[in-house]
């Protein structure tokens, strides 16, 4: 591409040396610089990427975009200088990657809870009406059917950009992210052209990153209050009316709003609700008119994501009729509320539920079917977010027995885990263990028939983290293990 174009828009302190006439590449990580490559230097958490500008040159880097002027051993290097790398990123990126969300229809789903089993649903329910979608999230980026690992939730601005150029080659007309409120406030889809961007929640959670609720909620409203944005086209938020940051939202956003409700009347909202062993059905009303809904997706939360999911398609200009046919056919998302299938006379789900308004939910979402006890464990992790420990297991007290253990303790030691655990317990049916597989089978050697046990916090995860390596684990395979020796 030609340097000169991609740095005449760009306001620049100064240059040292002289741009090549193109570049190749663009790169944030000096370990993956190709020949002839503009490297940003970004100031991150843990080191500073002015520090590997050297390291970059090395391996073929031929402009250097940093923040002050750096001493480097390179004749046929440019180093350009401007104010600030990371904003100087996103506008290159996108100038390098030829803006390829403007000609496409791109959605953004965030919120505490619900993030992923949304986007999941939006994308099943696009690829089911025939389209082509991409989704970028907790999974990784699935590219119709085609799954890449990525790093993050929300992926830094050039693994973005890379994603929406990959989905445009595949003829990929629409793109889902998952938009996690880190990503947000590190600007990772600075110049990304949502068409629809969805709001589950707001509850108690990743305070050791954001410090308070206020920041956290301002962090998700970035998302909402795009007053950048290219309005020569209908932009829709899609809201959720239950959650108090609503209507900050609402009065933020530039984009026409569309809500969703479980409570109380909203463009989308549901009534009749009844939640079954393996389906839940309600009445949805709609712009387009009453449907009876009918999903294979388990509890309350999920209620709200398939108002969600509708609500955004629905703003992209798709029937409620035919969404509501194609939802039928779209299985549990794993992890997600999902019934173990067992030949014990049990019913076992396994859900992702790690703050306290999802353990909240999950408790209530069974209480419908209850025959005998509800018995729930979960766990925490370590060095992260301590102040909602003692609230995840207040909730957590809703059930009959509670074992309180570990999600991942890195360096924290169990005692200091389950210490902070315990303070919120409300009543004294409950154990405490560290080790997770131990906390596992003991709940299942306890349990009797037609006991409901929920198994939260790992959902599709399928490790633990013990200091910094991952080991191998899984809740279903421990308790279906189990299961098979005492039923
Ligand atoms: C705290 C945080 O947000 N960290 C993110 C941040 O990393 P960082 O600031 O530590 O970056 P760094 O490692 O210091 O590197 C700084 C710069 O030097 C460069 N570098 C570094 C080393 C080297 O040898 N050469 C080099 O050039 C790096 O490429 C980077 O440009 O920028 C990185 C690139 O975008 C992210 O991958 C990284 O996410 C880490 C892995 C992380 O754990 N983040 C979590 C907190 C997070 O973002 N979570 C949310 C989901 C939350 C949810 O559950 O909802 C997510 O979106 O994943």
């Amino acid at each position: 591409m030609n340097t000169q174009l991609l740095f005449d828009s760009l306001k620049i302190k100064s240059i040292i040396g002289s741009l090549p006439e193109s570049v190749d590449h663009i790169e944030v990580d000096s370990r993956a610089v190709q020949p002839n490559t503009v490297f940003f230097c970004i100031k991150g958490h843990t080191t500073d990427g002015h520090d590997h500008a050297q390291s970059a040159i090395e391996k073929g880097a031929t402009v250097i975009v940093a923040e002050k002027e750096l001493e480097l051993d390179a004749d046929q290097v440019a180093l350009v200088v401007v104010r600030n790398t990371s904003r100087a990123l996103a506008h290159i990126a996108n100038h390098f990657y030829q803006f390829p969300s403007k000609n496409m229809n791109v959605i953004g789903v965030t919120g505490t809870n619900g993030k992923t089993s949304v986007t999941n649903l939006i994308h099943q329910l696009i690829r089911r009406g025939g389209e082509g979608s991409a989704l970028s999230g907790t999974i990784g980026f699935d590219l119709d059917g085609t799954l890449y690992a990525s790093a993050n939730t929300t992926s830094d601005i050039i693994t973005t950009q890379r994603m929406l150029v990959k989905a445009r080659e595949a003829d990929v007309s629409n793109m889902v992210f998952e938009v996690s409120s880190h990503g947000l406030i590190e600007g990772r889809l600075w110049g990304v052209d949502f068409d629809v961007v969805t709001f589950t929640n707001l509850t108690h959670d990743h305070l050791d990153f954001h410090g308070t609720m206020e920041h956290y909620g301002y962090a998700k409203g970035l998302l909402f209050s795009q007053l950048g944005q290219d309005l020569t086209k209908p932009k829709y938020a899609v809201l959720n009316v239950d959650d108090e940051w609503f209507d900050q939202y609402a009065s933020m956003t530039p984009f026409e709003v569309i809500s969703y409700s479980m409570e109380k009347p909203a463009d989308f909202f549901a009534t009749n609700i009844v939640y079954l062993d393996d389906r839940t059905e309600f009445l949805m009303h709609s712009p387009e008119g009453e449907f009876q809904v009918e999903t294979q997706l388990l509890g309350i939360f999920n209620v709200s994501n398939v108002l969600a999911a509708i609500a955004t398609l629905y703003a992209t200009g798709e029937s409620v009729s035919s969404l509501v046919e194609r939802l039928k056919e779209i299985p549990p998302i794993s992890g997600r509320m999902e019934l173990v299938q067992t030949s014990a006379p049990l019913s076992i789900y396994i859900d992702y539920a790690h703050t306290p308004d999802a353990i909240e939910k999950a408790i209530q979402s069974v209480m419908p079917f209850k025959k005998n006890r509800i018995l729930f464990l979960v766990g925490t992790g370590g060095n992260r977010d301590k102040s909602k420990r003692p609230t995840m297991a207040e909730k957590a007290s809703l059930a009959d027995y509670v074992v309180l253990t570990t999600d991942d303790p890195r360096y924290e030691s169990y005692d200091s885990i389950l210490t902070d655990l315990e303070k919120g317990m409300k009543h004294e049916q409950y154990a405490l263990i560290g080790d997770r597989e131990e906390a596992v089978r003991h709940i299942m050697e306890i349990a009797e028939p037609d006991d409901i046990i929920i198994f939260a916090g790992k959902g599709h995860e399928d490790y633990q983290i013990i200091e910094n390596t991952k080991y191998p684990h899984s809740d279903r395979e421990i308790a279906l293990s189990v299961a098979e020796t005492r039923f």
